[in-house]
Order: structure tokens, then sequence, then C-alpha cells
């Protein structure tokens, strides 16, 4: 069984202890043994991105774009065994993990334009003769922290703009999936950074994660993941005045209209709320339906889920994957069995499956019967699970979706552009889709929400430089 170490300062530094990466469709493969790293390794490799990043943000911007553009090709030039190992330690089918490899490639080549493309601006002051220049500049170390649902474009998509901007990084992968950022460790260091400039400690977040957070020698931390952590992360942060980024959590809504295009809405439906084993933030977990489309809608909808086909991430007639432990198994089973007891509600699919190999295999679900204050309507399951809630008219559909703490995403499928234009002024997330699922964001754009799932600057796209970046103003009189 291979054992891994912790990439430190531009060397593979062994561990004393490790920790079994098991594969959630078939739970007697094990990817591979991972650093259970320390304060001591956290503190190794805080050093080394500090010594390192001054050295890092003189490069030329060309220097780092060329650095930048090698991550993304060498991704691309290995996706079948990237897609692969990520299938494997996620559970994601082939398809998914294919296509979270390729979008690590494509932020990573994003992010190569945007280290030659970054501007600042000028201002005349108000003392005649006098210039204002805005510059960007990097913040410096920055700590970041990803979850187990995007094991390699998650940390792409804090790690590419960091770099791009000059940035040194300090990075803790989530412990049940360190395998595709060692891989990424492994690209980045064959393509020749300078030492230090990237850094990869594994281990669990109570000690590596906190150990980023609390350390005086990072300048800022990203973090995804859930919204307990998230809040704990942001004290500690703003505790010692580090700049945080978080995403968290979402109870994304998709309204079906009255005048939907109901295979359209069936389509963005399944997508939303169930591919991908609605392991994602911006899952479609609550599917708001109009009663004029709530029988055929809903008929439909029970008919596409039960064909969906339940299985090993790598067999290639899977279309959901596993649950990616038994602890968010537990978690599923524990809403789906609280719905159950609940009067008026009524559980569709949510059975533990089988499979010829042992895995976390459980049927997509929705929970019809329930309003928008039942538990299940309201807390993140993080699994193949929907709440279905029926409405009469736009106006409730809106109130309904809006009537969340949560304000990541929200969809709606209706064919009337005035419908359509209306729900994207009042939804109060960051993001609107239209006709499309909530899932399934766009590699060069920008990412973030409201109230309780964002906290910071949006991420991705151009917009990520508000983070990665500080303003220096100088006043100049030549
Ligand atoms: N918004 C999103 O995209 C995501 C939301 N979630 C939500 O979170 C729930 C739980 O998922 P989970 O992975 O456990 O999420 P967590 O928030 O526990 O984990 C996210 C990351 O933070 C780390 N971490 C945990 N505790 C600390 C800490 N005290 N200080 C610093 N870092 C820490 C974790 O490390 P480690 O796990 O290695 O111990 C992991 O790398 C899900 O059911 C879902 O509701 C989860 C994933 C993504
Ligand atoms: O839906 C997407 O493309 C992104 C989802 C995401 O960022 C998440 O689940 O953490």
């Amino acid at each position: 069984m291979e054992r891994y170490g912790s990439y430190i300062g531009g060397r593979w530094v062994v561990a004393r202890d490790h920790r079994e990466n098991v594969n959630p469709s078939d739970t007697s493969d094990i990817v591979g043994l991972f650093a259970a790293g320390g304060r001591d390794d956290v503190d190794a490799a805080v050093t080394a991105a500090r010594e390192a990043q001054p050295g890092w943000a003189a490069t030329s911007p060309q220097t780092r774009a060329d650095l930048l553009e090698a991550v993304a090709a060498r991704i691309l030039a290995d996706v079948d065994r990237l897609a692969e190992l990520l299938a494997r330690e996620e559970g994601k089918t082939r398809g998914e993990s294919e296509a979270e490899v390729r979008r690590a490639a494509q932020i990573f080549r994003f992010f190569a334009g945007e280290a030659v493309r970054l501007t600042g601006e000028t201002q005349d002051s108000i003392r005649p003769g006098v210039t204002v220049t805005h510059r960007r500049e990097p913040v410096g170390v920055v700590g970041v922290i990803t979850p187990w649902n995007f094991p390699i474009a998650i940390p792409s998509w804090k790690t590419a703009p960091a770099l791009a901007y000059g940035n040194t990084v300090v990075l803790k992968p989530a412990e049940l999936v360190p395998a595709s950022v060692i891989e990424l460790a492994r690209i980045i260091d064959h393509a020749g950074f300078p030492p230090g400039v990237f850094n990869v400690v594994t281990g669990s977040g109570g000690v590596v994660g906190d150990a980023i957070v609390t350390h005086p020698g990072v300048d800022a931390v990203t973090f995804t993941g859930s919204e307990a952590v998230g809040r704990g992360i942001a004290v500690a942060a703003a505790g010692r005045f580090a700049k945080v980024q978080l995403e968290l959590g979402g109870k994304n809504p998709l309204v079906i209209a009255a005048d939907a295009d109901l295979d359209v809405a069936v389509d963005c439906a399944v997508n939303g709320a169930f591919f991908s084993t609605g392991q994602r933030c911006t899952a479609s977990s609550r599917l708001i339906v109009d009663h004029a489309v709530y029988e055929p809608f809903t008929e439909r909808l029970r008919a596409r889920m039960a064909a969906l086909r339940v299985g090993h991430a790598l067999a290639p007639d899977t279309e959901i994957g596993p649950v990616v432990d038994d602890r968010q198994l537990d978690t599923d089973l524990r809403y789906l069995e609280l719905a159950r007891a609940t009067p008026g509600a009524s559980v569709h699919g949510g059975d533990l499956v089988e499979r010829d190999t042992k895995g976390h295999y459980l049927a997509p679900a929705i929970i019809e019967g329930l309003d928008n204050q039942a538990v299940v309507n309201r807390e993140e399951i993080f699994g193949p699970v929907a709440g279905v809630i029926r409405v009469s008219g736009h106006d409730e559909a809106v109130a309904v979706a809006n009537d969340t703490e949560f304000g990541l995403v929200a969809g709606i499928c209706t064919t009337s552009l005035a419908l359509a234009d209306d729900f994207q002024r009042r939804s109060q997330t960051g993001m609107v889709m239209v006709n499309l699922p909530t899932a399934g964001v766009d590699p060069h754009v920008a990412f973030g929400g409201r109230k309780r799932s964002s906290y910071g600057p949006k991420e991705q796209g151009a917009h990520a430089r508000d983070f990665f970046t500080e303003y220096k103003i100088a006043y100049v009189r030549p």
C-alpha cells in the first residue's frame, strides 16, 4: 500500500501517522495511506511559504502565467488517470470525475491569462499636479481549506488565483479525499514552481486546518465547507485580522412555474438534485412547484428518478455514484427517517441499494407533502434528496424560494421572459439560473452567495482578485 507524505518547501515529507483513503464504491479498496499531519508540519509549510512569497511576487507575470499554463497542460495530459483516481476516492461517476478534472485544467488556464491581465487604477488628486494610483499587490501567504465534494476543482479554483497574483499557498484537502490534491502537488512540482510557493499538508481539520487558521504567518484563509466550521474560521481569522473568504451551504430552490416546459423542468430537477449524488452546495434541494403542473411534473420526476442507475462510480452505466462515506450516509438516512415520521409526508425512493461491491449506495429520493417550514426543507442534507413543495402562483413561489437562511443559488423553469426577469430581480441569492440546473457553474465566472451561504469576496473568474490581492494607494507628485 503506497504511503504519501505532505509537500512542504518543494519536498515530500515522510509522516509518522497515516490515514486510509477508502473508496466509497467499494470499501475494501483502499486508495492509499495519507499523512496525518500535525501542527509542526503546518509551521514548516507556513515558514516555507513566507520565505518563498517575496521572490514569487517579484517574478514576471509572464513567468507565473507560463507555470500555471504548464499545470493546465499537465492536468489535461493525464485526464484519464486523474479522473479515475477522483472517482475512486470521492465516488463521483467516471463522467462527472472527468468533467471535474477538465474544469481544474480550465481554471489553471484561465488564471494563467489573469496573471498577465491584472490592472490597477489611477485618478487625479484634488491637489494640482498629484496623481493617485491604486495598485494591486498579493496578500501574502494564503491558507486554503477544502471540502471533499470537489477534490480537485475547489483546490484549483482557490490555488490558481492565489498563485497567479503572487501569493504563496498552504493547502489542506479534506481527509476523505487527499489523493487528487497530492496529484496536483506532483504536477505543480514537475511544472517547476519555486520551492515553497505551493505547499500541501494533509490531515484532519481539527489539527491541520485549525493550525492554518490560527497561524500568525497566514495572511488570508479561503474555506469551503460546512457552516459550523466556517463560522469558527471566520471568528478565528477575524480575531487576528486575517482576510477570510467562506463558501458554505445552500438550500437552493428550483421553481417550476405553471408555464414551464416540463421536459426542461424534469431535466433540471434530476441534474440539480441528484447528479454528483446531491453532494453539491449548489444542489436543488427544494423543488417549488406550481399547483397547476404539480401532478404531471412529479409523475415524470418520479419515473425518471426510479430509472436512474445507482452504482459503482467507475461502472460505465452508473448515473448516480455512492454517498461519500458512512457518516454522510447516516445523515441522509436520518433526514429521510425524519421525513417518513412527519405527518403528511410521502417519501419516494431513498432506499439503500445493494451492488456487487460494498459501497454507500442510496437511491435518490423526493419528499412530498411538507411545507417550507419542515426541517428537511430548511436544513442542508447534502445527499440525493429533494423536498417538493406545492405553491399557488409566482408570488408565493418567490416568497417560498427566499424563505431560507441560505442564499447561494436559485433557479426557475418558465417559458415567460417576464417571470424569469422578475425572479432574477427578486431572488435573494448570489446566483440565478433560468431553465438550467442550479448546480454546474462556469469556471471563468464569479461564484458565491448571500446570507449564510457565503462570506467575503466572490470566488472564481476575474473577481477572484478581490480576495487574493490588496490595493495599495499611492499619491505621487513627480
Ligand atoms: N458548501 C460546500 O461546498 C460544502 C458543504 N458541506 C457541508 O458540510 C457538511 C459536512 O461536511 P464536511 O466535509 O464534514 O465539512 P467540514 O466543514 O467539516 O469540512 C470542510 C473542510 O474543513 C476542514 N475542517 C474541519 N474542521 C476544521 C476546523 N476546526 N478548522 C479548520 N478546518 C476544519 C475539514 O477537514 P477534514 O474533513 O479533513 O477533517 C475539511 O477540509 C456537509 O454535510 C455539507 O452540509 C460539505 C462540503 C462542501
Ligand atoms: O455546482 C457547481 O458547479 C459548484 C458546486 C460547488 O462549488 C460546491 O458544491 O462546493
